[in-house]
């Protein structure tokens, strides 16, 4: 559902609320330090900055010393983005004006003053400072390559945010991203190779470039990114695929030197900042669609002709935009990065910038739960939110079939099927999910064939996913894969133990709730195939802690978790139908029936939960399974009954030992 945007002191709040939960977690940190964050309040938001007031100079400068890391970490786990604090000094008479943490939503928006906020450099020589222009403020303020070398002995300086937006600070330094702190160059202080190439070492020499050419960076960096791939500019079109199960980052597997790979993908992610930290163009695609709709009424009108959601789906199911169908909740900011999917983001970032057009199409496969469904509309978003105008579709392939369907069925109107032609064939970025559900359905594929080559021939963009890569799809002509691998094919792993904590963090960030790091370890540790049943060990333990209104620890989530520590039985969605179904004390045929009285749509819906996080069935399978069920009353069923696990412990009840029954069926 379309959501109001945050004004700049609310989404300072906001995130600092999560960082703080993530700061008081950290073992590193000693009761003495956590004094001085206690002493942060948040203010407001300016793109990816995040000014922050403390009550003296002292706490100034603890915050933007040895607390600089912690800070950092803790904003981008909070925010899902590299934030860049700008700390204010705020005397104690003024700081009881200053909106605490609870208050800040209804404060005027604060008017940063540059001349109150400092970074431990311009505090060491503030002649020179004060002497910087904007624009070389702007560029020193990028130039946070030095603050991502926390090795260095000295105190990492915080960037400063001259107390404007930044528009072209980050990206102006392309050597900028906590990933490079992992590059063995960085570790022992040596500039690699590529940092030495672009004088991103040499931070007068990066300056230089960065005031150069700043208004193409938005728009190259992730072609940029792409282009550095040695592979890529070699093999246009062909397939990249790095070994299945391999734990080396997919990048560096298939394209040589991680410092060279790793910068290539820090570019990318500055390019999507760069992009998001505009003024008129906030971060948060998400929020802002509604806007971009409004301004252009027109447009949406017509995307709303083209693409209104047919009779056969319920509109009140999902939280899809009406017009693209796309969830705007799933963005490249809340997709954290891992060695798994880090080059399949970077690739989907260039699609949705429009920069990557000879990624066309662009095929992007892996196992369930991966993100895969998540890139899709993150492209989508971003794309929209870079051009309105863009007529923009995601899709299933079950809809696509569901449509063509009901358009040659629709006997009355003869015009049917050229309209729907028409309706795909005028799409600027076609994103289809799940595409392995078209094989074998020989109607369907011929009329998908068309419609590819009608947008491909036009220079759309084309987007798929699907559970395999193209040439082992099944029921698929050759002429069509020939075509989807005619692009790139890139494929996701499961995340490595570090992104699934990084998810873990994400998720209880957003939740507003303190997980302490040995619950995220432990989760972590136990789910490691499938992001979506990582997220069902959170959401479970966290309902069980606010249910019996205890905090969450580590005892309390080993007792929740033991059942699925227990054991790996595989369980099948009939099992789960027919224990449901007994336990409930109805029928099988009752939850796959079409009966929706209270207590059969209730039973039903917790089977489709538990059929969705016990099985790695897709949505669309679990939906034929019961009854030949759309996959959008799936997705309702999961969504609707992992919120109601955190209300209602009756909910949590039925699910926590309809889970041990699953789990140990021998006991039954
Ligand atoms: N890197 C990531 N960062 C944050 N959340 C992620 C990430 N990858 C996946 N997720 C989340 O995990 C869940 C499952 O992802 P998604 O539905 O995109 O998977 P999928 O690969 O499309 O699965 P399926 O093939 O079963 O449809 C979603 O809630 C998604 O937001």
């Amino acid at each position: 559902m379309a959501q109001d945007p945050l004004d700049p002191a609310q989404e300072a709040r906001q995130i600092w609320i999560a960082a703080s939960q993530v700061l008081q977690f950290n073992e590193a940190l000693t009761a003495r330090d956590k004094g001085w964050l206690s002493d942060i309040a948040p203010e407001a938001v300016f793109g990816t900055t995040i000014v922050l007031s403390v009550s003296s100079r002292a706490a100034q400068e603890a915050v933007q010393g040895e607390l600089s890391g912690p800070l950092l970490e803790a904003l981008k786990m909070a925010s899902g983005r590299e934030m860049i604090p700008a700390i204010k000094i705020v005397q104690p008479s003024a700081t009881q004006a200053t909106p605490s943490p609870a208050s800040a939503v209804n404060a005027p928006m604060p008017t940063a003053q540059p001349a109150q906020m400092q970074t431990p450099d311009q505090a060491q020589h503030p002649t020179q400072n004060q002497a910087q222009a904007p624009a070389e403020s702007a560029v020193r303020s990028g130039s946070t390559g030095e603050f991502a070398q926390s090795s260095a002995p000295s105190p990492a300086p915080l960037p400063y945010a001259g107390g404007q937006p930044q528009v072209w600070s980050d990206q102006s330094d392309s050597s900028f991203s906590p990933e490079r702190l992992n590059t063995p160059s960085e570790a022992t202080g040596q500039a690699s190779t590529a940092e030495e190439a672009d004088g991103s070492a040499d931070p007068q020499a990066h300056r230089q470039a960065s005031q150069q050419f700043p208004e193409q960076l938005p728009a190259s960096s992730s072609q940029d990114a792409l282009a550095a791939f040695p592979t890529y500019q070699a093999a246009q079109g062909a397939q990249v695929r790095p070994s299945q199960g391999s734990q080396q980052p997919s990048a560096p597997a298939a394209f040589g030197p991680q410092a060279y790979s790793q910068q290539t993908f820090a570019q990318s992610s500055l390019g999507e900042q760069a992009f998001a930290e505009s003024p008129e163009e906030p971060r948060d695609y998400a929020q802002y669609a509604p806007l971009a709709q409004a301004t252009a009424p027109a447009q949406a009108a017509d995307n709303q002709q083209l693409f209104a959601i047919p009779p056969f789906m319920d509109q009140n199911q999902v939280a899809r935009d009406p017009q693209t169908h796309l969830d705007k909740s799933a963005t490249f900011n809340n997709f954290i990065p891992g060695a798994s999917n880090r080059f399949a983001r970077t690739v989907a970032l260039a699609v949705a910038e429009g920069t990557g057009r000879i990624y066309n199409p662009l095929c992007i496969y892996g196992s369930s739960g991966l993100g895969k469904t998540h890139l899709l509309n993150a492209i989508g978003n971003y794309a929209l939110l870079k051009d309105s105008s863009l007529k923009v579709r995601y899709v299933t392939s079950e809809e696509f079939t569901n449509e063509f369907i009901e358009a040659l069925q629709d006997t009355k109107h003869a015009k049917q099927i050229p309209e729907f032609n028409q309706r795909y064939r005028q799409v600027d970025v076609l994103l289809i999910d799940d595409i392995q559900f078209l094989g074998g359905k020989e109607a369907t594929l011929d009329q998908f064939f068309h419609t590819f080559n009608a947008l491909h021939d036009a220079n759309k963009r084309i987007v798929i996913a699907s559970d395999v890569a193209p040439n082992k799809l099944k029921g698929f002509e050759d002429r069509l894969i020939s075509r989807f691998e005619s692009g790139l094919t890139v494929d996701i792993q499961p995340p490595d133990r570090e992104t699934r904590v990084a998810i873990l963090r994400m998720l209880a960030g957003n939740m507003g709730i303190a997980i302490p790091n040995e619950v995220f370890d432990l989760i972590a540790e136990r789910f490691t195939e499938n992001i979506r049943e990582l997220e069902g060990a959170l959401t479970r333990v966290t309902a069980m802690a606010s249910l019996n209104n205890q905090p969450v620890t580590q005892t309390l989530a080993e007792q929740t978790l033991q059942d699925y520590f227990a054991t790996d039985v595989e369980i099948k969605p009939t099992d789960i139908i027919s224990q449901v179904a007994k336990y409930f004390h109805l029928t099988f045929d009752d939850l796959v029936g079409r009966t929706r009285t209270k207590n059969i749509a209730l039973a039903r819906q917790i089977a489709m939960y538990l059929a969705r996080e016990m099985t790695s069935m897709s949505l669309v399978d679990i939906g034929e399974v019961f009854g030949g069920r759309d996959h959008t009353t799936v997705m309702h069923a999961y969504t609707r009954i992992s919120n109601e696990m955190q209300e209602k412990r009756e909910i949590y009840n039925y699910v926590m030992e309809l889970t041990v029954r699953l789990k140990h069926p021998q006991a039954n």
